[in-house]
């Protein structure tokens, strides 16, 4: 059996140990809600004396107030039902900022099951905490992305696919029309041939630009369809309203004047418009809705381009 000098020295052992790692130790005893220990490292990372730990209720005023309510209830819960738990949440720093936490919480249980105190470690998870925001930063800005032209910056086909099948349904439900127009770029193969490629990726930037300034309800939505073809999305849009932003589209992007001295019409740029406005129903598929636009745009070709070709059915 050990002798008495030589559990005190365990005992300094053990407090050294515990009082050099990076984890915080602490404990709290449960009957009078106040601190029997923590870690003297408490002071280095949140500023906040060791001494200073005295009730439950200091930890409980040093989470951050968004987390405060989420975090004291779970861990009283869970320490009630004698359960160990761990729980995240930024804790306060005397200067004012906040460090991110992870608490693991052991529950020391009396021979009756009540709890008798709770001890356990406070870890800085700061670091993890600042990658996993990043991460989903990353994740956010790489979705967004993943929904844009890269040239032109305005939304994709697969954005206007996935937009296509929603407002289509909400058409559907709520009896309203919708409309789509398809718009090209008239003589685009001679504007390249004439100017550029790098010429032509800037005339389809500020058509797109234009395109965008074009429209106005806080649903409708241009995308580029694929090389000089944009379409526009308008839903609660009915035939006259759809005809209207058609011919708006046309006359802002005759106002930027784009020289195209291949192209018949005073020699700028200008594009041909299909214009479909659709009561959808169940049998209305986005395929075909796209194909009858398509149809319109060709029509609107081959009666000499810089024109809208409208239908309602
Ligand atoms: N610069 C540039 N050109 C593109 C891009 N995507 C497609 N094009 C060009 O767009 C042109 C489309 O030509 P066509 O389909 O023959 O149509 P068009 O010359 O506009 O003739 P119409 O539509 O009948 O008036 C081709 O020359 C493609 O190379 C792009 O991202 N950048």
């Amino acid at each position: 059996m050990a002798d008495i000098s030589e559990l005190t020295s365990d005992n300094a052992v053990y407090k050294t140990l515990l009082e050099s790692t990076l984890a915080i130790p602490w404990k709290i005893d449960w009957s009078t809600m106040s601190f029997a220990y923590i870690g003297p490292q408490i002071e280095p990372l949140l500023g906040w004396e060791q001494a200073s730990w005295v009730s439950a209720e200091d930890w409980a005023m040093r989470i951050h107030p968004e987390d405060r309510e989420r975090v004291v209830n779970f861990c009283i819960a869970q320490s009630q039902a004698g359960v160990d738990h761990e729980a995240d949440y930024r804790a306060l720093t005397k200067d004012n900022g906040y460090v991110w936490i992870r608490d693991v919480v052991h529950v020391v249980r009396k021979e009756n099951g009540e709890p008798d105190s709770l001890i356990g470690f406070m870890f800085d998870i700061s670091e993890r905490k600042k990658t996993e925001e990043k991460l989903i930063a990353l994740q956010k800005e790489l979705e967004a992305l993943s929904y844009k032209d890269g040239l032109t910056g305005i939304a994709n086909r697969r954005r206007f696919d996935a937009t296509l099948a929603v407002e289509l349904e909400s058409a559907r439900r709520g009896k309203t029309p919708l409309s789509l127009l398809m718009l090209d770029i008239d003589f685009f193969k001679q504007f390249n041939d004439m100017y550029g490629h790098i010429q032509g990726d800037q005339c389809l930037i500020r058509v797109a630009q234009t395109l965008s300034l074009a429209l106005e309800g806080p649903r409708d939505l241009v995308a580029r369809y694929g090389g000089e073809e944009f379409i526009i999305i308008l839903p609660n849009a009915d035939a006259v309203m759809a005809g209207n932003i058609a011919e708006r589209c046309q006359r802002l992007i005759a106002k930027q004047a784009i020289e195209h001295k291949g192209s018949p019409h005073q020699g700028l740029v200008t594009t041909s418009i299909g214009c479909l406005t659709a009561m959808p129903d169940e049998s209305l598929k986005p395929t075909e809705f796209i194909r009858k636009v398509d149809q319109l745009l060709y029509r609107a070709k081959q009666n000499g381009r810089n024109c809208v070709e409208k239908q309602a059915q």
